[in-house]
């Protein structure tokens, strides 16, 4: 497989060098050049595959010949070490929760399937890669976690500070060894074009051999495809599921309409956002004008910009008309998360964290126009992440599974830096 720049001005790469540069030279986003179509088999015996087999067998021809049968059997084996549960919520609504990893978030697949890739291709190089990541909250836990102790490879995450829960700062400022934060005076956005900018700047391209952990690389996008295929697996009705994901950089939702290309079976997706409506705004409009973004109590998708959404639009040919015929995007207020919180915890007994109460009303609300549709939400954080809000909420105390009962006890190492490329540039020059 080879991936060409979303921008059409840098050459086409492979797996390898989409995954070890992350941004193409000319700022364009890496994207497949051909969509895999899954054997009709694998998809009507999905019931029956191993996850371990449906993650060979999704990744194989992305992965092409940079890496054996084996070894690629071997990643994928160690990332998806753990549970995707599907879990009924009420008779229209499943919760696929994906946050039974270790750092209690959807991005530990990612982040490890990309960490075990680097490592591998790592064995007969010497030079040190460098990674930049910008996190609104659980991408710099998972990948902290995910490249601790990695040879030949050190981690840079960028964050902004005071807008992240306590539990998303302690994961991803405590690991110490090759994992630096850098606690950003601004937004998200901020940290991701400051990012952005960096692979583009010659001073710091000789200086180190940069990449990204973020979605933008395809190593740490391409991999979040299985969980639809988990939650296919899982899927017991008879019409394929309306799938609603709760959306900022809105990796997850277009590694899962690719599944869908691939012949996954799914009836419609729904990208659930919080008032950082970009995408909802040019789904009604036709006009993609990024913004600030706003913070909310959902933060990790308090996104203003969102990388993705280019790869959503290249997959439908650059045509919003036919993207509309599969995809919809709404916008969710905090108060209408918070109630969604209360109503389901009150009425199922099903606690949702923010970001899958967000989903939960965005898909609620759909199938009030489509009664007939049953379907799920992707659960991507665990509610003890945000224990101010859900507390405060439901005057309940959400016990800590027991990885964070010792982050507690451990200290906050931080850089501060100013919201600009300069600090940062000259922070990385001078170390
Ligand atoms: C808990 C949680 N939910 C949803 C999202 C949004 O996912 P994406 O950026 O892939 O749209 C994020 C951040 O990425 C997140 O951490
Ligand atoms: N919500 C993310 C933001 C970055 O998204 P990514 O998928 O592009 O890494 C976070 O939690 O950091």
């Amino acid at each position: 497989m080879q991936y060409y720049s979303l921008q059409h001005q840098a050459p086409n790469v492979s797996f390898k060098e989409a995954v070890l540069k992350g941004q193409a030279p000319d700022k364009g986003l890496y994207f497949p050049t051909e969509l895999p179509k899954l054997p009709a088999d694998f998809i009507k015996n999905l019931a029956t595959i191993s996850k371990e087999e449906v993650g060979y067998t999704v990744m194989r021809p992305y992965v092409g010949e940079d890496m054996t049968d084996q070894e690629l059997k071997r990643i994928v084996a160690e990332t998806v070490n753990f549970d995707f549960p599907l879990v009924k919520i009420n008779d229209q609504i499943a919760s696929l929760e994906l946050f039974h990893g270790p750092t209690y978030a959807f991005k530990d697949v990612g982040a490890r399937f990309m960490s075990r890739c680097l490592g591998h291709f790592h064995k007969n190089e010497n030079k040190k890669t460098t990674i930049l990541v910008a996190t609104s909250g659980d991408t710099g836990g998972a990948v902290a976690n995910g490249f601790l102790g990695v040879e030949g490879v050190e981690v840079i995450i960028l964050y902004p500070s005071g807008k992240v829960s306590p539990i998303q700062e302690l994961q991803l400022t405590t690991c110490g060894k090759n994992i630096t934060a850098l606690e950003i005076e601004g937004s998200f956005d901020d940290c991701q074009a400051i990012v952005k900018q960096a692979f583009m700047d010659q001073d710091l391209k000789e200086a180190y051999q940069l990449t990204s952990a973020n979605s933008i690389n395809v190593g740490r996008w391409l991999p979040q495809q299985l969980y639809y295929f988990y939650g296919l697996q899982q899927w017991q009705q008879q019409q394929p599921p309306v799938i609603c994901v709760p959306s900022g950089n809105f990796g997850n939702i277009c590694a899962g309409i690719l599944a869908h290309i691939s012949g996954l079976p799914v009836q419609h997706f729904i990208a659930a956002c919080n008032v950082n409506d970009t995408v909802p705004v040019f789904m009604q409009t036709g006009n993609y004008q990024p913004k600030a973004s706003t913070p909310t109590i959902s933060n990790a998708m308090d996104v203003g910009n969102p990388s993705n959404f280019g790869r959503i639009l290249e997959i439908f040919g650059g045509e919003a008309e036919k993207l509309k015929t599969r995809f919809s995007s709404v916008s969710i207020t905090d108060d209408q998360t918070k109630a969604t919180i209360k109503e389901v915890y009150g009425g199922t007994g099903y606690l949702l964290d923010p970001h899958g109460a967000v989903a939960y009303r965005a898909l609620a609300d759909y199938q009030q126009q489509n009664p007939s549709q049953k379907g799920f939400i992707l659960e991507t954080a665990h509610p003890v992440k945000f224990p101010d809000v859900i507390e405060s909420l439901l005057d309940i105390q959400i016990p800590l599974p027991e990885g964070a009962t010792a982050l507690n006890s451990q200290d906050k190492v931080s850089v501060k830096l100013a919201a600009d490329f300069d600090s940062v540039k000259n922070w990385l020059l001078g170390r």
